[in-house]
Formats: C-alpha cells, structure tokens, sequence
C-alpha cells in the first residue's frame, strides 16, 4: 500500500488562486483549510452557506499531483461545478447518467493510464458502489495517484441529517480500503449529531481530524417571515412587493448606471421561489409571467431539456429567465452570485432545508431578502405530508434508519415552526442558535424583528391578514383538510 501523502513542495497558493481561480485573496480560513489539506490531513469543514468550500479542495487538486475524487449527491450540482471549473481551464471529469459510454470509457482510460491528465473527479455515492468503479480507484491508488477524496454536502451521511441518502453510508469503503488517502468532508448544515454520524461513518480519526467551524451567520441576508391565512391568496402581496423592487431600481439614476456600465439589464432581479408542489411552481410561473415577470418552472418531473434550459439561462441572466420557481428538487449548491431574493411559498419541510435554500441568496456579499410565507394550514400541511412518508420508506434504508430520520425530520420541523411564530427573537440569532453557533451573531435591522418587532406582532394578529387561530385549524385537521398528496 502506498504511504501516507505528505506535502512534497511548497505551493504558491496566492498566485494559483489569482491565476486558475481569478480571486483576489482567501476569505478567512480556507487558507489554513488547504494547507492542512494539502498536508495529508483529514478535513472536516462546517461553515455557512457561499462561505467558498468548494474552493477548500478544488485549489489543492489543482496545485498538487494526482486526482481528487469528489462525492457529490446532485446532478445539478455536479455539473454546475464542472462547467464553472471548465470556464477556469482545469482538467474536471465527471461520470453520470448524463454522460455517455464513450465518454465514460475515455475518462475511465485516463484515469488508470499511470499519469492522468484529470485532477478532479465528479460522481455520485451510488457510483462509488460499483465494484467495477472500486477496481478502477485501487488501480489509481497503487499507482499513487489518488490524491484526496472530498465528500461534498456531507450531511446526507447521517440519518439524523435532513437529506439522508443510503449511499453515502458506503463512503466508509474509502478509509477502510485507502486509509492513506486524506479525506475532506464539507457541509453547510450539521448538528453536533449529524457531525458526529459523518466522522464515525467516514472512519475518521478524532485525535488527528482537522475540524474546522465556522458560523452559519449570513448577515448580508434579510430574513422575513408574512403572514397569511387559508382565505388569502398572497400572491398581491408577493408581486407588489416584486415591483416596488423593480420601481426602486429604474427611479434610481445611479443605480440604473452603474448596472447599465455592468452590461446588466436594469429589470434583471434574479430570485427563487420555492415550493412544495409541483401543481404550484408551474401556476405560479405563469401566473407570474402573464404580470410581466421572466419566471420559470423548475421540478424533477419536467423534461430534462426544459431544467436545463431554464437553470443554464437563468444562470446567464438571459431575458425571460428571471425567477425559477422550484420544488426542492433545485436546491444543494446552486452557486448563482446575484440572487436577490429567496422566496418559501409555504414552510417548508425543515429547519436545514431552509437555511440551505434562503442561503441560495445573495452569494455576492450584497444585500439580498428571504420571505417565507408562513401559514398554520401550511404547517398542519407539512406535518400531514410527514406523517404519509411513513409509509414510503426508500430502498436501502433500514426501519431503524428511517424512523430516526423522520423523528429528526419532525423536530426540525418543529424547530422552524418556532421560528416562524416567534415574535421575540432577532433571525439571525434563532437560526444560530439552531446550529449551536458560538459566538456574536451580527443582525444590522437585516430581519424583520430587529427592524420592526411591534410590527411584527401586529401583522402576525390581524384578524385578517394575519395567522388563522389555532381553534380554526384544529377544527379543518379534524375534517381531513390537511391530508395532502405530493403532487
Ligand atoms: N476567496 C474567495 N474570494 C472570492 N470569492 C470566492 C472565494 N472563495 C470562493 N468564492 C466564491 O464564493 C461563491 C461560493 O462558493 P461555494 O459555491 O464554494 O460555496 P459553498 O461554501 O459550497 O456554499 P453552499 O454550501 O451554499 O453550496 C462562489 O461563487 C465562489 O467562486
């Protein structure tokens, strides 16, 4: 077996990241990140959403030898990571149903040719399953080039995470098989139980792991919870709202300048709109662009052509392709800098889910809002749709594993009711608190408790425009109203 890899030479890794990566400087720690990375540590990284991750093990495959295979749970993902990485001319490869034999032949023939030409490769946890896939890897391994194995969004490890999928429970395979290749695992989201499930399955070492934390904070995100009640359509509110954002732009001059000098258009507000429905995200785009609105669908149902198309001109901020309007099938990753605004249409189905998904927002460092529109016939919905799910239990996943996952999938539900019933509370620090944050939690009027709390109150207790009473929903859960279907 090949020893342990330890750093050979000394990078310049200031010049790499200008040069291949067109950044200026390292945001704090993803240096030190590297470093250890590069020094044949294992890695664990938990840090807010857009802190800059990918870069964490992108820049040591560039730099160092050998290839970095990366583990990703989303095809969307993947590839939005490979076209970026692409765009910077790094030698980037990935295998999945979207590509074909031939294709995979020639990656896998370069892979095993003694001095691979790709330093990362893209797959999903399934295809590290394949005995085939594994013969492949002890291939590059004897001949000492498998540099590093990055386990992206690595929460979907852990039962107790809110994205649980099976597979990655047989990532274990890599340090039993490989215990000289370093190990990099990466997620946004992650409770002490959640981190201690990755760090067990992974078969990582505690004496030796490098455990790296940062905040969850987004103080540049404003987060708001409106209020609504099963007679009201809220979509008025939403879409005034949208075009007083729209009227606030061209009414400024310099505003309108600066964005016309960027080759931006001025009526470009790129946001999502998330929701629980499919039947909803197709109305709620057309009903949006019969008011003048360049909005999109986007759900795993929909052809792949039409995704594609909307995500690749939606990231392109090509006219028409303003807003996508999402299941949560469009969701982990997505790294689009100018979103302005992050839209839940109902609660949805967890705490994690949410910050994931809010976090989408403003990745540019800009001011950007996130509105969650919060009713308790959504949230008896929600628990209605949980409690069908007992009944759907995935292949692969224990009755053991499975009850664990939806009794942590009811207390982060839970966890986020509370959140949007809470009228005594700034944002930023509830959701800290969620994640046992340490520390300062900034919050500058950036939500609407810190901004407006006897406002807050007041919206939340209009008799009409505020939240049904809990008698009345007591009343429509007995009569079946909230026993929904999927679709
Ligand atoms: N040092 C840096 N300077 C400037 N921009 C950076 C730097 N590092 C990363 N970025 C940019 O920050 C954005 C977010 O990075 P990335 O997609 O890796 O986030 P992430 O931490 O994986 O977030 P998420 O968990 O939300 O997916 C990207 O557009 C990336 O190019």
């Amino acid at each position: 077996m090949p020893g342990k890899r330890k750093r050979q030479r000394q990078y310049d890794l200031d010049f790499t990241l200008r040069r291949v990566f067109g950044k200026p400087s390292f945001r704090p720690l993803q240096r030190e990140v590297i470093t250890a990375t590069l020094d044949g540590e294992d890695v664990y990284l938990q840090a807010a959403t857009s802190f800059g991750k990918s870069l964490c093990y992108q820049l040591p495959a560039v730099v160092d030898f050998g290839i970095t295979i990366v583990i990703s749970p989303l095809l969307a993902l993947m590839n939005n990571q490979v076209a970026a990485l692409r765009r910077a001319n790094i030698r980037v490869e990935t295998i999945n149903s979207t590509v074909s034999a031939t294709e995979r032949q020639r990656i896998i023939e370069d892979l095993q040719c003694g001095h691979p030409r790709t330093r990362l490769l893209y797959v999903t946890p399934e295809y590290c399953e394949l005995d085939y896939f594994r013969k492949v890897l002890r291939t590059i391994h004897c001949q000492r080039e498998l540099a590093r194995i990055a386990v992206d969004e690595a929460h979907c490890i852990s039962e107790w995470g809110h994205d649980f999928r099976p597979s990655f429970t047989s990532l274990s395979f890599f340090k039993q098989d490989f215990p000289d290749v370093p190990i990099i695992c990466l997620t946004a989201t992650a409770t002490q139980r959640v981190r201690d499930d990755i760090i067990n399955t992974l078969h990582l070492k505690r004496s030796t792991l490098k455990t790296f934390r940062m905040p969850t904070s987004r103080p540049n995100l404003h987060y708001e919870v409106r209020f609504k009640s099963d007679l009201e359509d809220h979509y008025p509110d939403f879409i005034s709202w949208l075009k007083c954002v729209h009227a606030r732009r061209s009414e400024n001059p310099t505003r309108v300048s600066q964005l016309t000098s960027q080759n931006q258009r001025v009526d470009n507000v790129p946001g999502i709109i998330y929701t629980l429905f499919r039947r909803d995200c197709e109305k709620l785009a057309e009903r949006l662009r019969s008011d003048g609105i360049g909005a999109r669908p986007y759900h795993a149902g929909l052809p792949h052509s039409e995704r594609e198309d909307a995500l690749s001109n939606w990231v392109a901020n090509k006219e028409g392709y303003d807003v996508i309007v999402a299941t949560t099938a469009f969701g982990m990753g997505i790294d689009k800098e100018n979103v302005r605004f992050v839209v839940h249409w109902q609660i949805p189905k967890s705490f994690e889910g949410f910050y994931q998904e809010a976090g989408r927002a403003g990745r540019d460092g800009k001011a950007s809002v996130c509105i969650l529109y919060y009713g308790r016939e959504d949230r008896d919905m929600a628990a209605s749709m949980m409690r069908r799910d007992k009944d759907r239990r995935p292949s692969g996943a224990s009755v053991e594993a499975y009850g664990k996952q939806l009794m942590n999938r009811a207390k982060s539900l839970q966890a986020l009711v509370e959140y949007c019933e809470a009228t005594n509370s700034c944002r930023h620090k509830t959701i800290a608190r969620y994640f046992a944050d340490e520390g300062e939690v900034p919050c500058d009027f950036a939500c609407d408790w810190c901004k407006d709390a006897r406002g807050l109150v007041r919206r939340k207790e209009d008799p009409v425009r505020g939240l049904a009473s809990e008698e009345w929903c007591s009343t429509q859960r007995e009569m079946g109203r909230y026993d929904v279907d999927y679709e």
